[in-house]
Order: C-alpha cells, then structure tokens, then sequence
C-alpha cells in the first residue's frame, strides 16, 4: 500500500460526550463545516452520537435528538466509534470513559486539563498499548496552540521557563476589579454567565484550574512527569481592593500567574497571584485571554496570546485535534505518545526565587525603620525599596525586596507578625517580571 494513500474508506465515527459550552460548539462546528473538514482530512467525520446527563434540557444546537444520550459507557464501547471527543469534566466518570474509549479502539481527544494533570501518565500509557492518540490542546489555554508546540515545535530545544496567565476565569475578574473597579462577586458571576468558569468555579478562583494546567505544561516543557500535587497553589480569593491599588501605585497589576521552571537537576511549578510592571507584556493581558510565554535555550522568548476560555474558542482547539488525529485514523498511524521521559527532581516552592511586596502597619517610633530592616536581615533577604505612608499609629511601610528564597521570603513575613511594633503585615504579594 502506498502511505500516503488512506488505508480506510468510510466515514470516521465521532462521539461526543458531553454538550455544555464547549461541547454545544463543537457539534455545531462538526455539523456546519462538515464538508470542508471532509476535504482536510481526506474521509467525511460523522457525529454518531452525543452522551450528556439530562435529555430532558433545552439545547441551542440544531442536530437530531436521536443522537443524544445518557448512556456514555455504551457509546463509547459499541465497537466503530474512530475518534471520542471527552467534554464532561471532571475525573469520573470522564477517566472510566477515556480508558474504555481507547481499550474500544478509538482515539481520543479531551479539553480535561484537572484528568490529565492527575492521571495523564496512565492515559498517556493507556493510548500508546491501544496504539491510538491521546490529545489534549484544548486543556490549557483554550484557543492557544501550546500543547502542540511544546510537545512538537520545541521538542528539540531546551525550555527553561515558562509563565502565564493560563486562567480566563481569574485575569476576568481580576481584570474587572482593576479596569472598572467591579466587586470580586460581581464579576465572577459575569465570568460565569460568559461560559468561562468551570462547573465549580472554586476550581478557577482557588488556583486548581490554574495549577493543572501547569503541571501540564511543566510535563511538556521540561519532559518530566510533574503531576497536580506537584505545583504550589495559591487563588486570587485573598486578593484585595488595597492589593489591586498598592500595585498601581508601584506602576504595576495583579495577576494570577502560573510559573514552571527548571534547573539542570530539577524543576518547580507554582501558581499564584503576583504583581507585574505594566510595561510587561502579560500585564496588558486582558478579559478572558490568556498568553504563555516561553524561554528557551536556543529560540529565546516566544509567547503565544489569544482567548483561554469560553464555548468557540475551546472547540477550535478540540476541532484542531480532531482533525490531526483523524488523519492519523485515516493512515493508521498514531503518536507521539509519551513524551516524559527525563527524571527531574521535582522542587517545593520555598527552594523558588521570587521577590516580594509587603505593606506593615507598624507603631511609628524612633528606630522602627532599623527593627524592621534587622528582620529582613536576619534571613538574608535584601529590601530593595522602602517607603513609609502615614505616621503614629497610621503608620504603613511599603517594601519591595530583592529576589530571595520563598522560604526565607515567607520566614522574614511570619518574623515580622511576631513584632510589637506590627500591628498587621496586611498584605504580601510576589512581585514578578522586572521593576
Ligand atoms: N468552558 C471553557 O471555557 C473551557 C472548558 N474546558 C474544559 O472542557 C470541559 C467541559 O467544560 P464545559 O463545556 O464548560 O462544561 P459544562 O458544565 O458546560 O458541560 C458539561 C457537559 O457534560 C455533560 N455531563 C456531565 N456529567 C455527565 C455524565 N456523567 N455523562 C454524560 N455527560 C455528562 C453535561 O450534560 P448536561 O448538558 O445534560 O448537563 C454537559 O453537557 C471541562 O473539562 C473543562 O475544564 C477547557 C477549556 C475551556
Ligand atoms: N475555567 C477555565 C476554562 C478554560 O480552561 C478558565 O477560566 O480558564
């Protein structure tokens, strides 16, 4: 047979479970550009089915109702489905799904970042033994193409860091609260209403949401399994009005950021919220969208920017994948498989270096300034700028450091709580990108 021939001549079987926001997208892209992609990948792609929770529910999707429902496992199992679109969410029964999707002989493609941040290890494992693709796009970042280019495009490159805004949900709100000074609720509520906040939006405000997609795009970048207990979390519940203001006032923004790094022995991964210089390019990354930038050892800087979250956006990614499984169906071929195969430690945060911003309210008397700079001092934590706002029992210092350990950082914050002239250290915050 010649390879560049297609070693199957029927239409391609695709299931669909789960039609929720991205889900409802993605059936309306397979139907209304069935032809074109007919064209694209050389065979027609037929939606066979569609597996949700509830029949009974009102859906703005123009297919027939025969192809709705409540039975998944059976779907995925009834023996000539090609390719599984997994849209549910979640670990169970999304997993179970996965695993029998692929034992049936389909390839798989899922937007599940909290599954293959957890259990990507296994399902990587489980598609190469079924000699099918497992693919992931639309896991991190919705419409950006990252998966790919780390997994292909820097494949032969050294990644050194990568940090983003990898969470529509948050750089939402928190763009809200900063641009139109919106309350936090307020604002969550208009993320959700836009389809950009997971089932349970505390996976977004809590950093989960975040920190899964770090833990996959450590695994890529560096090679090396770093799974979601792996990566320090920290949401944007904590971040205040005053949080919000004392950045502008140093020139800079909040953001939730998610930071991967390596060293020659190790990697960390951390999500968080810090501020950023507004001349940073992520600090002008707004509404939903997201931007991952990359460092690399040959390539330099890149960074890839567009929407990270809502209903279209996440199915072209998912229709992204479709296709290039498809065509690998079409051909019988599958790949790349796994792709960590290094063995790096994997570091606490405290072993990170970052800088902080702290603002004390402290007791204003003679040698103050002198007790409080001791502290920092005392763990080895240079201050890069102070200033003092307000006097007497008003009194506000305002310090910025060097970059130290997050250990000695968060020792010198406890220490410094101990003293009887803080009245409150009311807020820290990381400070990351220049300044
Ligand atoms: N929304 C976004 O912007 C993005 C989402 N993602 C990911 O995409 C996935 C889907 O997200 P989203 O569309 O927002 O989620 P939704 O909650 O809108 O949709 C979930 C869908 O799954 C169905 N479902 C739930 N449980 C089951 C079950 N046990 N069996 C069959 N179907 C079930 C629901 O059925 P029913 O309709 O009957 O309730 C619904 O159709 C998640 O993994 C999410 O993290 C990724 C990137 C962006
Ligand atoms: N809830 C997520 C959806 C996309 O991954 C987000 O807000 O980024």
């Amino acid at each position: 047979m010649n390879p560049s021939e297609p070693s199957v001549d029927r239409p391609l079987r695709i299931a669909l479970l789960g039609c929720g926001v991205v889900g409802t997208e993605v059936a309306r892209l397979l139907t209304r550009d069935a032809d074109e992609l007919a064209r694209r990948v050389g065979l027609p792609l037929e939606l066979v089915g569609i597996a949700v929770r509830r029949l009974d529910r009102d859906r703005d999707l123009d297919v027939p109702a025969e192809l709705f429902t409540t039975d998944a496992l059976g779907l995925v199992t009834r023996g000539d489905i090609d390719v599984v679109v997994e849209v549910i969410g979640g670990i169970e029964p999304a997993r179970e799904l996965i695993l029998a999707a692929l034992e049936a002989g389909a390839s798989v493609v899922t937007a599940n970042k909290a599954l293959v941040a957890e259990d990507g290890a296994r399902l990587s494992a489980a598609a190469t033994k079924a000699e099918r693709d497992l693919s992931f796009e639309a896991a991190v970042a919705g419409a950006i193409p990252i998966v790919r280019p780390l997994r292909e495009s820097l494949a032969g490159d050294r990644v050194q860091r990568v940090l983003g805004i990898v969470n529509g949900t948050t750089n939402y709100v928190l763009d809200q609260m900063t641009t139109l000074g919106q309350g936090f609720s307020e604002a969550l509520e208009e993320a959700q209403r836009l389809g950009y906040a997971e089932a349970d939006p505390t996976a977004d405000i809590e950093g989960f949401d975040a920190a899964a997609k770090a833990a996959i795009l450590a695994s890529l970048a560096f090679h090396t399994r770093v799974s979601l207990g792996d990566v320090h979390r920290e949401g944007i519940s904590d971040v205040t009005a005053a949080d919000v203001r004392s950045a502008a006032e140093m020139g800079c923004v909040v953001k939730l950021l998610a930071i991967c790094e390596r060293t020659e022995t190790s990697v960390g991964a951390r999500v968080h919220p810090a501020m950023i210089p507004l001349e940073h390019p992520l600090a002008s990354v707004r509404g939903a969208y997201n931007a991952v930038f990359v460092e690399s050892e040959a390539a330099g800087q890149l960074m890839f920017y567009g929407p990270g979250a809502g209903g279209a956006p996440t199915a072209s990614a998912i229709l992204g994948d479709v296709v290039s499984v498809a065509r690998n169906r079409v051909r019988e071929i599958f790949g790349p498989g796994e792709t960590t195969h290094a063995d790096l430690e994997v570091i606490d945060v405290g072993r990170a270096r970052t800088r902080y911003h702290v603002a004390i309210d402290v007791q204003d008397r003679a040698g103050v300034l002198a007790v409080i700079a001791q502290e920092f001092a005392r763990f080895d934590v240079s201050i890069k700028n102070l200033r003092q706002e307000g006097h007497g029992s008003d009194a506000q210092l305002v310090i910025v450091t060097h970059e130290a350990e997050d250990a000695s950082l968060a020792a010198t914050v406890e220490a410094l709580r101990g003293l009887d002239i803080v009245r409150d250290v009311s807020s820290v915050m990381r400070v990351e990108g220049g300044i």
